[in-house]
């Protein structure tokens, strides 16, 4: 599958000063040697902290900020020098940002945008439609956007970033400050764009979204790339560690030992919640332990059993506490 989207070593430092009467320079390593490959028709996920150097990977992709070193292209095209040869053919979405006009309607919102883009009238006009079709603001096409909710904007916001019909749409926290069905209404157009054969890099602090949503997923900390792999090989990357989490209405420390020392018991956790008592029983996977520790409970109220399958965010944690 073609790549579009190539960083390799790439770095971008950021000189800051500080303190007031000793005003001291300082280098911040914002992104710190980071190669990876986009291929056409890919949702691919940055997901990291704050500060982690999400936003200035997209910022360079998108011919915003200029790097340090590394080679950084887009469709073939380094981002710096030939940035000429690929600006209308990709476009981005910032989450939160205010990328609209609210005393204008949706659709003049939209024609302003295709002027930006110098694009025939009648042509403008088609995409228009098909736009606001897609991101279910027809019936508010000639309402000022003054008068939308946050989804509403975010929505139009992403017809705005659709509207030169681009190839690779980069989307920072598309979804940030969404409720949750706002949210799954913006993922679900995400998706929609994936069949539409768009290639779309976002960046997310959701880790629910990005395995939801991702087929590749970039985790960065501190500037540099921690993993990267499809949302199950990063799973497997820690897999080997089930959770079992059991709420009971009392627990001796006994009994806690009991269970510890039960053979694939790696570690067990106690904590005081306004439901009783949980234990958080860390396990080797294969292990078929759930009888085992019942049996080590037995006499005891338990409130609830949940068997939990490791999540991305286990894996996240765990990666992103071990690159510290
Ligand atoms: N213009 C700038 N001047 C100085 N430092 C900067 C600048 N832009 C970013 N940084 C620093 O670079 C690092 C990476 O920032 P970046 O915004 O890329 O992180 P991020 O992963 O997008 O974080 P967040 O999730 O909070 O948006 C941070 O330490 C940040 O303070």
């Amino acid at each position: 599958m073609q790549n579009l989207i190539e960083l390799k070593d790439l770095k971008r430092e950021f000189v800051i000063t500080k303190g007031w009467i000793k005003r001291k320079k300082e280098i911040v390593k914002a992104v710190d040697g980071i190669s990876f490959e986009v291929k056409k028709g890919e949702i691919f996920g940055l997901l990291g902290q704050n500060g982690a150097g999400k936003t200035t990977i997209i910022k360079m992709l998108i011919t915003l900020l200029a790097p340090s070193s590394g080679t950084c292209k887009v469709l073939g095209y380094n981002t710096y020098g030939e940035e000429k040869e690929f600006r209308d053919k990709i476009n981005f979405i910032f989450g939160g940002e205010m990328g609209v006009y609210k005393r204008l309607s949706a659709r003049d919102n939209l024609k302003y945008f295709a002027n930006l883009y110098y694009m025939d009238e009648a042509k403008a006009n088609k995409q228009i439609d098909k736009l606001l079709e897609l991101v279910d603001l027809k019936n508010k096409a000639d309402v000022l956007v003054e008068t939308f909710s946050k989804g509403m904007v975010q929505r139009l916001q992403i017809a705005r970033g659709l509207i030169n019909d681009p190839e690779i749409i980069f989307m920072d926290e598309p979804t940030i400050g969404l409720d949750p069905l706002g949210a799954k209404i913006l993922r679900n157009i995400i998706r929609k764009l994936k069949t539409d054969g768009k290639t779309i890099m976002l960046t997310t602090h959701y880790l629910y979204e990005a395995d939801e949503l991702c087929d590749r997923i970039a985790i960065i900390n501190n500037g540099h790339l921690v993993a990267l792999g499809t949302p199950q090989e990063l799973r497997n990357i820690i897999s080997g560690m089930n959770t079992i989490e059991i709420v009971l209405e009392k627990v001796t420390n006994e009994t806690i030992d009991v269970i510890e020392k039960l053979e694939s018991v790696r570690s067990v956790e106690k904590a005081d919640t306004d439901k009783g008592i949980k234990l958080i029983i860390k396990y080797l996977e294969d292990a078929d332990i759930s009888g085992n520790i019942l049996n080590s409970l037995s006499g005891l109220k338990i409130l609830s059993f949940n068997q939990k399958e490791l999540t991305l965010e286990d894996v996240y944690i765990k990666l992103v506490e071990a690159s510290r």
